[in-house]
């Protein structure tokens, strides 16, 4: 089959294994695979195993080694790799992957200062300075790890599997649950940028995660919504791979 321009980009985060697959620059297929549906995960990358692509792994070694065996011909991000970025950040190597990953596409796309926001297992709050310098941010838990926490770790609380914002004074045991995690994590995050844009004032945001469909943040923030943020930054940290690595052999 003629693969032509055409490379493979995943991203494995805990809770689902997203795949984009790109023809030069344009993003034209999504695929996303909880870890139930690992099977088919693999079913799929067998077909495009001879592709060139980039692997981003927030999981397991076990788990990163398996989808790299089944990619042979894919880039490893990790932090041994060359990056259009200077990282700022105290324990460079620990820096989960995937914030790299949305900080490389935000400071490619943000002409100004970049916060980007990423609703999936955790909310995860990057800044990456102008031009082109990762600083750091902030890492707290997302919907489903506060439902799960809140269940396990009390005697009475049941274990909430909705998404429902619920009202803000809750009447009823699953909606006052619902208030404090939806509409906390709602305040949680206009009370970050709200900081953020008093810090620095010039500022792009830019919103993605499985879990940024069920948040309204306003137009007054000018928001760039994505839900494929961090498939584009990959695919820029692979043509950046690429280059750096034909051009030192
Ligand atoms: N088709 C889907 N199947 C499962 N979860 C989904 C789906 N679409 C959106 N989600 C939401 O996405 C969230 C995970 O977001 P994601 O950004 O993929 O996280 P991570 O990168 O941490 O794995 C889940 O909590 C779920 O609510
Ligand atoms: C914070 C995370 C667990 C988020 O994972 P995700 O929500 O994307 O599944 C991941 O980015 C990670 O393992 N980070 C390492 C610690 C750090 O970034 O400093
Ligand atoms: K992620």
């Amino acid at each position: 089959m003629e693969q032509g321009n055409k490379s493979i980009v995943v991203d494995a985060g805990n809770t689902r294994i997203k795949v984009g697959l790109f023809q030069g620059h344009d993003l034209q297929e999504v695929h996303a695979f909880s870890n139930d549906e690992l099977d088919k995960l693999k079913s799929l990358l067998i077909k495009f195993k001879n592709l060139s692509g980039i692997i981003s792994s927030v999981r397991s070694d076990k788990n990163t080694k398996w989808l790299k065996g089944l990619l042979p011909n894919a880039f490893l991000f990790n932090h041994q790799l060359s990056i259009p970025l200077t990282n700022n950040y105290e324990s460079p190597t620990t820096l989960g992957i995937d914030r790299l990953a949305n900080a490389i596409a935000a400071a490619n796309i943000s002409d100004k200062n970049a916060l980007v926001i990423d609703i999936g297992t955790c909310i995860k709050y990057d800044f990456i300075r102008y031009p082109q310098i990762y600083e750091g941010g902030a890492i707290s838990p997302g919907i489903e790890l506060r439902y799960k926490s809140m269940h396990q770790f009390t005697g009475k609380l049941p274990l909430v599997e909705d998404r429902i914002q619920g009202p803000f004074v809750g009447k009823n045991t699953l909606d006052a649950m619902r208030s404090g995690v939806i509409n906390g994590m709602h305040l949680e995050m206009v009370g970050f940028i709200e900081e953020y844009r008093r810090l620095y004032p010039e500022l792009t945001i830019f919103l993605t995660g499985g879990d940024s469909q069920y948040f309204e943040l306003g137009n007054k923030y000018g928001i760039f919504a994505d839900e494929n943020l961090t498939l584009k930054g990959l695919l820029i940290a692979l043509i950046h791979a690429q280059t750096t690595f034909s051009s030192s052999n």
